[in-house]
């Protein structure tokens, strides 16, 4: 079975990426690392261009200029499903599951790494039998890995809020992917369900060593769990470094707030 998770994963690189939609430019020459087993948040304030620069990373947006490569490999023009199979997988910042259980949301997460065709499973092959007996158990220790193992059966809509978006979570990761991208994964969660996320986040860092790419808005969920941190204005890269650099830069302060580096308002 694929398991990419023993080997570090290589180096996210985005090089000058500039994507136009009509007249507006979303991004306007992005570029950041993301050093492998890091966690990187990209933060700014609405229309910044935080999505977009998923949407790019992930296949769903062309770019118009530069490149995203993962460990020498260009991404750029690849097809969605082609960047999953290099290890990238992604949440969406509003997909939240309500159909079925856990354990089918998961097995449908390990449907792409399937080596059986379809008429081999359908047939009840033993290779195909055996299989997915181990997708499953690996699926079982994925659910544990984000805090759904008391879950695993059960249906999706009956688990609150935080443990549905979890699911999605959790999906992601049967894709074995050696980089995550989260899109806001704590959004509309109540306190108790953003610290629990933020654990499970911390910990499949530590024990998966992936390379996680966090877009959120929760500036305590980034100043807890980001290495590094990238920020966008208008679609431009304004500051990046560490939370408590950028946590102090005057621009970002200016972005978010509307003061200049004095702490007068800019308007
Ligand atoms: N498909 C599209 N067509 C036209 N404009 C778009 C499209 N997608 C995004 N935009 C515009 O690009 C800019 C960046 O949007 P984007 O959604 O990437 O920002 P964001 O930082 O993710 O915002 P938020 O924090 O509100 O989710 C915005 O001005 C948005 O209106």
């Amino acid at each position: 079975m694929t398991d990419r998770t023993t080997t570090a994963p290589p180096v996210l690189d985005v090089r000058d990426v500039t994507v136009r939609f009509a007249g507006l430019t979303a991004l306007d020459g992005v570029s950041f690392t993301v050093t492998p087993g890091s966690v990187h948040a990209l933060i700014g304030p609405n229309g910044a261009g935080k999505s977009t620069c998923f949407n790019v990373l992930s296949g769903l947006c062309r770019p118009a200029a530069g490149t995203v490569t993962l460990g020498g490999t260009e991404l750029t023009r690849l097809a969605p499903h082609r960047i999953a199979a290099l290890g990238v997988a992604r949440t969406f910042q509003n997909i939240v599951t309500t159909h079925g259980t856990v354990a089918d949301n998961l097995m449908l997460g390990r449907h792409a790494l399937s080596r059986a065709g379809f008429a081999a499973s359908a047939l009840r092959l033993p290779g195909a039998v055996r299989e997915q007996r181990e997708h499953l158990a690996r699926a079982r220790e994925i659910a544990e890995l984000t805090g759904l193992g008391g879950h695993f059966d059960s249906p999706v809509a009956l688990l609150s809020y935080g443990d549905r978006k979890r699911v999605e979570l959790a999906r992601a990761l049967c894709l074995e992917p050696r980089v995550l991208l989260l899109d806001e994964p704590v959004a509309g969660m109540n306190a108790a369900e953003r610290a629990r996320t933020a654990e499970v986040v911390g910990e499949l860092r530590a024990e998966l060593g992936l390379s996680i790419v966090l877009v959120e808005h929760d500036m305590g969920l980034v100043m807890r769990l980001a290495d590094d941190v990238t920020v966008l204005d208008f679609g431009k890269p304004i500051a990046h470094g560490t939370p408590d650099e950028v946590r102090q830069d005057p621009e970002v302060l200016r972005a978010y707030l509307g003061t200049d580096a004095t702490g007068e308002d800019a308007a």
